[in-house]
């Protein structure tokens, strides 16, 4: 900070200039209502106080208009280039997975050492700073479940197998070789920027078959080896619910994923299967309690030097837009 400058801000002011080295992330893609998402998970990184941003990756798709919302709410917005799979005939799970190949450019953000990455579809009821904490070296997040009928087309769902439950029905090494690596959900992640990792991502892509769960698949088997399950309170995927209730201590949960069919909290109607249990609607409630609360609403932190705060907070946003060169409007399937 300008020596200068330093006698006129007062302490919060400068606490906010010092370079984020840290930083949750979240990507958004097309002009459907996934800015809500954003807007919640924003208002829930608040509450809870956490101690880093939220940046938000944006496709060139997305209008200035969901973008300023986004500023607004004291997201960082940072333009990405979507990150297109070889030319395939795959059947994804769900027609717009195409898009989410674009995640993959978060590892392009080096002026972050870490970050925690958080799909739209989340919410933070607890701090989870502590993520930023963990030994270095290592790829953290949540083991998913094979239950859904989006697993069909796998033999560990043709034979009731599910890594969340591995005694119940025992996998069949002789018929079908040894059991698949542990797999983990690709909506919250523990990363650390790196061109060289970003490049190694992108060429590794470009001679990859897509398969239906597409990124999440991809990230899957590029980091198999690093890959170190964190428990589900960091990520419950809501089927675990109704398929591993067991393996659920809701109490204790901290970060909620929607990602079931039906049970994103901005499009709830309950009609969908397991959309009318109890558990589910309170937790639709939770999260539009948040949504709602305008005490959780951005406040800019009061200026006493405009021109410094006002370069200093947009440099991300100059620096990558300058970077993101010519805007590409793409076009994709609309989300579920
Ligand atoms: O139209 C869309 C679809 C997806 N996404 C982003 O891609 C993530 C992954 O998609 P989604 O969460 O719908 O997949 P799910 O976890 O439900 O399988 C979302 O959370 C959003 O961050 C988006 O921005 N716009
Ligand atoms: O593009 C593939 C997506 O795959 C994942 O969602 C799936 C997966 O978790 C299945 O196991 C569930 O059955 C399903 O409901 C859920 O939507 C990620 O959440 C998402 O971020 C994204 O990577
Ligand atoms: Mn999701």
């Amino acid at each position: 900070m300008a020596p200068e400058l330093a006698g006129k801000m007062t302490a919060k002011a400068a606490a906010a200039l010092k370079p984020a080295t840290r930083a949750y992330v979240t990507f958004l893609a097309g002009d459907g209502d996934y800015w809500k998402g954003v807007v919640g998970l924003a208002k829930g990184l608040r509450k809870v106080g956490s101690a880093y941003p939220l940046v938000v990756a944006v496709l060139p798709d997305v209008p200035e208009s969901h973008r300023r919302i986004l500023v607004s709410q004291g997201c960082i917005v940072r333009e990405i280039e979507p990150v297109y799979p070889p030319e395939n005939q795959t059947q994804f799970a769900m027609a717009y997975y195409v898009i989410n190949y674009s995640k993959l450019r978060i590892w392009e953000f080096v002026e972050y050492e870490r970050m925690v990455y958080l799909d739209a579809d989340i919410q933070v009821f607890e701090n989870i700073d502590e993520l930023f904490e963990l030994e270095k070296g290592h790829f953290y997040a949540v083991m998913d479940c094979f239950c859904e009928k989006t697993w069909s087309h796998t033999p560990q769902y043709k034979i009731g197998y599910c890594q969340q439950c591995p005694d119940k029905v025992a996998w069949p090494a002789a018929e079908l070789g040894p059991p698949p690596s542990l797999y983990f959900n690709a909506g919250m992640f523990v990363h650390e920027p790196s061109m060289a990792t970003a490049k190694a991502l992108l060429d590794t892509l470009r001679v990859t078959p897509p398969t239906p769960f597409a990124e999440q698949d991809f990230l899957n088997m590029f980091f198999r080896e690093q890959y170190k399950p964190i428990p589900l309170v960091y990520n419950l995927v809501l089927a675990m619910l109704w398929r591993h209730p067991e393996n659920v201590q809701l109490e204790k949960v901290k970060v909620v994923h929607y990602c079931a069919a039906g049970s994103k909290p901005w499009r709830y109607t309950g009609k969908e299967a397991n959309m009318d249990r109890e558990d589910i609607k309170m937790l639709v409630k939770k999260w539009w309690d948040i949504y709602n609360d305008e005490t959780l609403d951005f406040k800019a932190l009061p200026a006493t030097d405009s021109d410094e705060v006002e370069a200093v907070a947009k440099k991300p946003i100059r620096a990558a837009l300058a970077e993101a060169g010519t805007v590409k409007y793409v076009t994709a399937p609309s989300a579920a």
